[in-house]
């Protein structure tokens, strides 16, 4: 079979989009599956994950997320902004309702993050601090910068579902340039009994009021340059702690650019929702040649790169890495 592909990232985190919106593409799990491990391999074509972009009963269009070890997640902050570029172009609707796993979930058009560079808010929620929706396996109802003797002597931590698993703690300079993430991050991510599931594991850094800086080591891929979801429940964090402020933008670096985050709380319903704000960004459209039992053998026919935008995109990295290297 042919696939004709698109690479794009939020923050660098970089997705495969494959679409079965307005084609007759469609595969078995296992397909998926093994397309995600086959596609996302970095010494081939290489990603974070896959982005399946489909048709909703429910919604404009609706997206599931394999990362690159071929789990499927129920969430994916900046993979959805991408999505949300994609089904732009596609329906031609500035502001959509996507059908996610857990939720139908808001996203829309909005003001340019960086000149020239297309932007999208996405909506992400629902949120939860209750640790049985990660899962977490401890004795208490949350974990709320709060010790996990079980993981770490000192450290303190949050565990929050949004609606997929993250684990977050706030660290200074010497832990972040530490080992520590990387260890932690394997221990909760290899068969173990706190987290059955894995777990997305975040170190986040204050930097100046209303800025943070996050890097996050997701569950199913590894370190990635920025996790949107990941960011946007560290933002919460820090407002619950009395770092950052609820309505507030808060921006947040990571080592793929800068995002923004609102978080709001809903008095009524006592519900948290982030704002997610940042870029969608097109690297290249590919060919690719796929024989569903063999991916791995894929061959790529044709790739065609989206110079402009990612000059562009390179200049907003840039600007932020001067910045980090002094923040830091
Ligand atoms: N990169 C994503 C999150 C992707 C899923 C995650 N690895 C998981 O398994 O929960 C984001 O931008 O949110």
């Amino acid at each position: 079979m042919i696939i004709e592909g698109l690479k794009s990232h939020g923050s660098g985190n970089d997705f495969l989009i494959i679409d079965e919106l307005t084609t007759n593409l469609t595969f078995t799990e296992q397909e998926r599956e093994k397309l995600a491990k086959a596609l996302c391999d970095r010494g081939r074509l290489g990603a974070d994950g896959i982005l399946f972009v489909m048709k909703s009963e429910q919604a404009d269009c609706r997206m599931r997320v394999f990362n690159a070890d071929g789990s499927e997640a129920s969430m994916c902050g900046n993979g959805l902004r991408c999505v949300a570029r994609y089904a732009n172009d596609a329906l031609g609707l500035d502001k959509m309702i996507v059908e996610t796993m857990k939720a139908n979930l808001l996203v829309e058009k909005t003001k340019d993050i960086y000149k020239g560079i297309p932007t999208f808010k996405v909506e992400i929620s629902p949120v939860s601090f209750n640790v049985k929706d990660l899962p977490l396996i401890i004795e208490r109802e949350t974990l709320q910068n709060e010790p996990l003797p079980e993981l770490h002597s000192s450290l303190l931590f949050s565990a929050l579902a949004v609606p997929n698993p993250h684990l977050i703690t706030l660290v200074d300079s010497e832990i972040l340039q530490s080992g520590l993430q990387a260890d932690l991050s394997a221990k909760v991510n290899q068969p173990n009994e706190l987290f059955p599931d894995g777990v997305n594991v975040s170190f986040v850094k204050e930097l100046e009021p209303g800025s943070i800086y996050v890097r996050t080591y997701e569950r199913g891929v590894g370190f990635t340059n920025a996790c949107g979801t990941a960011m946007s429940a560290s933002s919460l964090v820090t407002c619950s702690i009395g770092l950052n402020e609820l309505e507030r933008e808060i921006s947040v670096y990571n080592n793929g650019g800068k995002v923004k985050c609102v978080v709001h709380f809903d008095e009524k319903k006592q519900t948290y929702s982030i704002d997610l704000i940042g870029n969608a960004t097109y690297e290249f459209k590919i060919s690719l040649e796929i024989d569903k039992n063999q991916p791995e053998q894929f061959v790529i026919l044709e790739k065609q790169k989206f110079e402009e935008e990612t000059s562009l995109y390179a200049k907003l990295q840039d600007e932020v890495q001067t910045y980090l290297q002094t923040a830091l």
